[in-house]
């Protein structure tokens, strides 16, 4: 229906917003974009699925998020490889731990405060409904 569809753009104008304030952050540059097999040889070797906020943001415009939790399931993704990824106790795994789940919090803190809840539901009864 006309209605739902415009329920669902404006879901995608708001998703697109909140990835636009959280890639603005200078500490979440390493989760900005793929990671390239070229830098990081055994990267796909660890993490069989991964995410970034680039990819993200394509798939708002692929129309691949029908509602907020959709999105942070991929958030969580970026996180958890993040976490997976680098283990150690080394000052540089810790920081970039530390900033994803920076980010994590980021996302989820805005939903939290933006979203509106009766809007995100009718957003999964249209989805469960197709
Ligand atoms: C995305 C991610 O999780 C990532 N982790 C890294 N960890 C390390 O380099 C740790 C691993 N343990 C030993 C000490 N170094 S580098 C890196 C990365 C960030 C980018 O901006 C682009 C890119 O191609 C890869």
């Amino acid at each position: 229906r006309e209605s739902e569809e415009a329920t669902l753009r404006e879901l995608r104008i708001f998703l697109r917003e909140v990835l636009s304030r959280i890639a603005l952050e200078r500490k979440f540059r390493n989760f900005a974009k793929a990671v390239d097999p070229e830098e990081v040889p055994d990267y796909f070797a660890v993490i069989k699925n991964p995410m970034d906020l680039s990819t993200m943001m394509n798939k708002i415009n692929m129309h691949e998020y029908t509602s907020a939790k959709d999105f942070l399931v991929d958030i969580d993704l970026i996180t958890s490889n993040a976490l997976e990824y680098n283990p150690d106790q080394d000052p540089s795994d810790r920081q970039i731990r530390n900033y994803a789940c920076e980010l994590k919090d980021m996302a989820y803190a805005i939903i939290d405060a933006e979203m509106d809840s009766d809007f995100e539901q009718t957003c999964v009864d249209i989805a469960t409904s197709r």
